[in-house]
């Protein structure tokens, strides 16, 4: 396993022994909690957890499967806790995500737990967002409009592209992507918030004062910090 690898491993691992039998547990996306749903696995088999899982993407379906775990959707439960990765994370626990373009039911998930744990390596952390650009899921019609008022907005929109794939990415909901880089985002919550009011905008990646806990993978430790100790 390469460094990063195991930092996400640990990470993963920490916070599936916060899971507690008889949740209902969000299942993030991404190379992080990869390793979250394959501990939760083996901790659902080997101590016969009664847990199920809402996904939020494709991938974190077929990981719930493959790692035993039995799925269900937020229109049947509630969710006690969410888990999920990030791909920056500042001082005040506001993240950017949708690396993977799945941030918009992330959102959606991670939004109406009673928990939110993001669990990252410490290349995430960063003092101030932005260097990671902010993807929005866009609906294609709207892809010039919207790249017109990113602009207006300053910031530098790129529809993202497929690998093994020609054209654009499409989402799990069928829709673009276009990542848009801002100089600086000195104040998250205001930029959250106009990104996701311009027309043909879906979701955008920041997720301001929504992390109840940060699980940090460091190659010296293992650091969590809670919201209650930033306030
Ligand atoms: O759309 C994807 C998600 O927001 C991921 O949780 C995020 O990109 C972090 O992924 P990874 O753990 O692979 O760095």
């Amino acid at each position: 396993m390469v460094n990063m690898d195991i930092l996400k491993d640990n990470v993963g691992k920490k916070a599936a022994d916060l899971i507690k039998d008889g949740q209902i547990v969000g299942l993030g996306t991404g190379s992080t909690t990869h390793y979250f749903i394959r501990y939760l696995g083996e901790r659902i088999k080997n101590e016969e957890l009664n847990i199920l899982g809402i996904p939020t993407s494709y991938q974190s379906l077929i990981k719930a499967r493959e790692a035993g775990i039995n799925t269900t959707t937020l229109d049947e439960y509630d969710i006690d806790i969410a888990v999920d990765g990030a791909d920056e994370v500042n001082p005040t626990l506001d993240l950017i995500k949708g690396g993977g373009a799945a941030h918009t039911l992330e959102k959606l998930v991670d939004s109406s737990a009673k928990k939110f744990v993001v669990i990252v390596d410490e290349s995430k952390v960063v003092e101030e967002l932005g260097k990671f650009p902010v993807p929005l899921e866009i609906i294609p019609e709207a892809l010039r409009v919207v790249k017109d008022t990113l602009v207006d907005l300053g910031g530098k929109p790129e529809l993202r592209m497929g690998i093994q794939k020609d054209g654009p990415v499409i989402t799990d909901n069928g829709n673009f992507i276009l990542d848009t880089k801002f100089d600086k985002i000195r104040n998250p919550h205001k930029l959250e918030k106009e990104l996701n009011i311009i027309p043909g905008v879906l979701e955008n990646g920041i997720f301001a004062g929504l992390a109840d806990k940060v699980i940090i993978g460091k190659m010296s430790a293992i650091e969590e910090i809670d919201r209650e100790d930033i306030l």
